[in-house]
């Protein structure tokens, strides 16, 4: 086991939009701690952060809002499609990122031995992350609920939906590489179920 004295710490990912978050919240309901990488990378950009400064050296005050935060769109619309870029705005972020994740991780496990601690977090193959979890869980979708999730959810277009889909690993590659699958697009119903049985068996393995 890689984490420290009977806690699990389980990487869960999916492709944009397949239900991580979702099945995230489920896992918290059961009782897991849910330490989500999206919002880590939104609070280590905050204004002023040593983060921010050097995404406004390198991106440029047009991606910032009037407030000098970060315009998120106009950021995503530079980056998404053009790989070099995205890679340096992940050099900015990523280990401030896995910092983080980290020291809350410690902190779980000091708050309870056989924590199960859930890490969502939508690069955990491309990034090579999967290698320091005990164990992961892919949710997947097929590319048109995503496209319409992203529609509805982000008022994304078509072509930008499929942008950012292509930005990340395929979803069959990370199937064959995850320990678990889940599909995210069972009714909600069903897919606590079997999020619930899966708690159950992690838990008892901690
Ligand atoms: C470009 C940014 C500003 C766009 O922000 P926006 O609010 O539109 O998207 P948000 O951050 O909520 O991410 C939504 C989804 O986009 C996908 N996504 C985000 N970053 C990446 C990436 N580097 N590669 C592929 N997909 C990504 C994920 O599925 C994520 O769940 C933002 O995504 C970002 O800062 N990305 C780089 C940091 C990163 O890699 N974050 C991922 C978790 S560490
Ligand atoms: N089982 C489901 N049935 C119907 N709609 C769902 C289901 N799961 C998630 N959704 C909807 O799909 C959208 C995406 O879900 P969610 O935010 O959980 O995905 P995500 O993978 O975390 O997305 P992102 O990669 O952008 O962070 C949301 O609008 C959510 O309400």
């Amino acid at each position: 086991m890689i984490s420290s004295i009977g806690m699990i710490l389980v990487g869960l990912t999916g492709g944009i939009a397949t239900g991580k978050s979702t099945v995230a919240g489920m896992f918290k309901e059961c009782g897991a701690t849910v330490i989500d990488a999206d919002a880590l990378a939104r609070e280590v950009v905050q204004p002023g952060k040593p983060a921010w400064r050097e995404i406004v050296s390198i991106f440029g005050k047009t991606a910032l809002n009037p407030d000098r935060t970060l315009n998120r769109p106009v950021l995503g619309a530079k980056v998404f499609g053009h790989p070099a870029k995205l890679r340096r705005l992940e050099r900015i972020i990523h280990p401030r990122v896995a910092r983080e994740q980290i020291r809350l991780t410690k902190q779980a496990a000091r708050n309870d031995p056989k924590a199960v601690v859930i890490y969502d977090v939508p690069l955990l193959f491309e990034a090579g992350i999967d290698t320091r979890v005990d164990t992961t869980i892919v949710v997947t979708a097929d590319r048109e609920t995503q496209v319409v999730r992203l529609k509805q959810r982000n008022g994304l277009s078509r072509a930008e939906a499929l942008r950012r889909i292509t930005s990340q690993m395929p979803l069959a590659e990370k199937r064959r590489r995850a320990d678990h699958t889940v599909d995210g697009r069972l009714p909600r119903l069903q897919l606590k179920q079997q999020i619930r049985s899966l708690y159950q068996s992690l838990r008892a393995s901690t």
